[in-house]
């Protein structure tokens, strides 16, 4: 008997799985054993370049996932709803479920791996991490034997196209993003990938795994790139950084009581092992104990590398479904009862990059010096870089300091009255 796939959604990703198990020869010979039973859209007039036999494609996806022959139900769609209400409903159907849906994830993980975990079925999602990398197989299994100190990467391949055209061409933002869009890359809004909110979703989901609690989704701090300019990029460069969107988990402290998790724009040393994934890659740096660093590095979006990703874990399903175990794997299997708690911001302690335009006057950088020394922020450059019309631009990076010191100081910077504003507040790796 084969097994069968009620698969929600035939766009990038939807297409590209369907392609991948339509053509089997050379890979895993447990893919003769799957049937693309039925595929859930929203259109039906809609041209497909893929071929399926007739009454396989379906709007109603309500009726898939209710089905009582569907085995596994590959959610492929986005959004929230009527995604989360249809993975709810296969898995109180028994279905097992495979999502590359990270917001869905991110935001209802825990409802989903209850219903799940009392269902006895497994919900799948490598994809809905760095596309087409093993990572969340790795950290829930080949990795799992280690305590993980830090988990960081660029896992957004959106953002990370668009900062490496604006750095190695100097585009412009739009014209970029429009490329990523055309190319598949981008979510149907790409203001999650641009405001940080994808890779948040994804950190989150990373930080779950490796750290072994729950993440409250709202307690993740993201910020995006729209406030990268080709400025910045060009000092970042001058300095020796290149500037990337990491998503980071890491304890703060020795006795591993403060977990930060946060997303936002980071100067990276030209020298680091980040620095260098360009264009539509995603790399997830993983520092454990005893492993020290591994490095998972591939292609982070795009219709083939997800649907790899999606593909896996349909075959660790099948195979699963084969051998006819009932005892659940708990490797496979969701066992987080608790949330773990997100140390803010304002304690974050870290180096930053600020760039400030003031008036051309004598001793404005004193005071910049003066007003930072009495929050505790010792500097650890300071350049006056050029002119912006009549305004003289100021570069400063500092050393380690706790953010909300840094802000206050900032705050009062800001007030002064040679400081004529503040376009760039970026942190330092
Ligand atoms: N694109 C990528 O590179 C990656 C995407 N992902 C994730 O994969 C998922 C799918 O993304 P992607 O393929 O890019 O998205 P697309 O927008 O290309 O495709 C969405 C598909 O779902 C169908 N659909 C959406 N809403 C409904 C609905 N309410 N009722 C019926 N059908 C619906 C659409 O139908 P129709 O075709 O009729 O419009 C379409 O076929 C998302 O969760 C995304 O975050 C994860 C990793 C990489
Ligand atoms: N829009 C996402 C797609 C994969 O998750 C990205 O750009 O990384
Ligand atoms: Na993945």
């Amino acid at each position: 008997m084969t097994v069968k796939l009620g698969i929600l959604g035939l766009g990038t990703v939807g297409t590209g799985t369907v392609q991948l198990l339509q053509d089997k020869l050379g890979r895993h010979p447990l893919l003769q054993e799957i049937e693309i039973y039925r595929v859930g859209v929203r259109s039906l007039t809609k041209p497909r370049v893929v071929e399926l036999s007739s009454g396989v494609i379906t709007t109603d996806l309500e009726a898939i996932v209710n089905d009582p022959a569907v085995d596994i139900v590959v959610e492929l769609m986005g959004g929230l709803e009527p995604a989360r209400t249809l993975i709810l409903a296969a898995i109180n159907n028994g279905k097992h479920v495979v999502t590359a849906n990270k917001a869905v994830i991110s935001r209802f993980g825990a409802e989903i791996f209850t219903a799940a975990n009392q269902a006895g079925v497994y919900v799948m999602l490598e994809a809905a991490v760095g596309g087409g990398i093993p990572v969340v197989q790795p950290l829930k299994q080949s990795l799992s034997v280690n305590r993980i100190n830090a988990i960081m990467g660029i896992v957004n391949g959106t953002t990370n196209y668009i900062l490496t055209r604006m750095q190695a061409e100097g585009s412009d933002f739009n014209d970029v993003l429009a490329d990523a869009q055309r190319l598949g890359y981008a979510e149907a809004d790409p203001t999650a990938d641009v405001d940080g909110l994808d890779a948040g979703d994804k950190i989150a989901i990373l930080a779950s795994l490796g750290f072994d609690g729950r993440i409250n989704r709202e307690d993740v701090h993201c910020e995006g790139i729209r406030q990268v300019t080709k400025t910045d990029i060009t000092y970042a460069a001058k300095l020796g950084f290149v500037i990337k969107l990491l998503g980071i988990a890491q304890h703060l402290d020795t006795d591993n009581s403060q977990l930060s998790v946060r997303v936002h724009p980071t100067l990276v040393p030209q020298n680091h092992p980040l620095a260098s994934i360009n264009g539509v890659y995603n790399a997830i740096l993983v520092e454990g104990e005893p492993i020290g660093r591994v490095m998972l590095f591939g292609p982070g979006a795009g219709a083939g590398a997800t649907a790899s990703a999606v593909s896996s874990d349909i075959l660790s399903l099948v195979a699963n479904l084969k051998t006819n175990t009932n005892k659940p794997n708990p490797l496979l299997a969701c066992r987080h009862q608790y949330y773990s708690q997100i140390t803010p911001i304002s304690e974050l302690v870290t180096r930053f990059y600020t760039r400030f335009l003031s008036q051309d006057q004598a001793g404005v950088i004193g005071k910049l010096g003066t007003c930072f020394g009495n929050y505790g922020v010792s500097l650890e450059s300071v350049v006056q870089t050029g002119f912006q019309g009549e305004l003289a631009e100021i570069v400063v990076v500092t050393h380690d300091v706790r953010e909300g010191n840094f802000r206050q100081a900032l705050a009062e910077i800001q007030a002064m009255e040679s400081i004529d504003s503040i376009p760039s507040v970026l942190r330092v790796l």
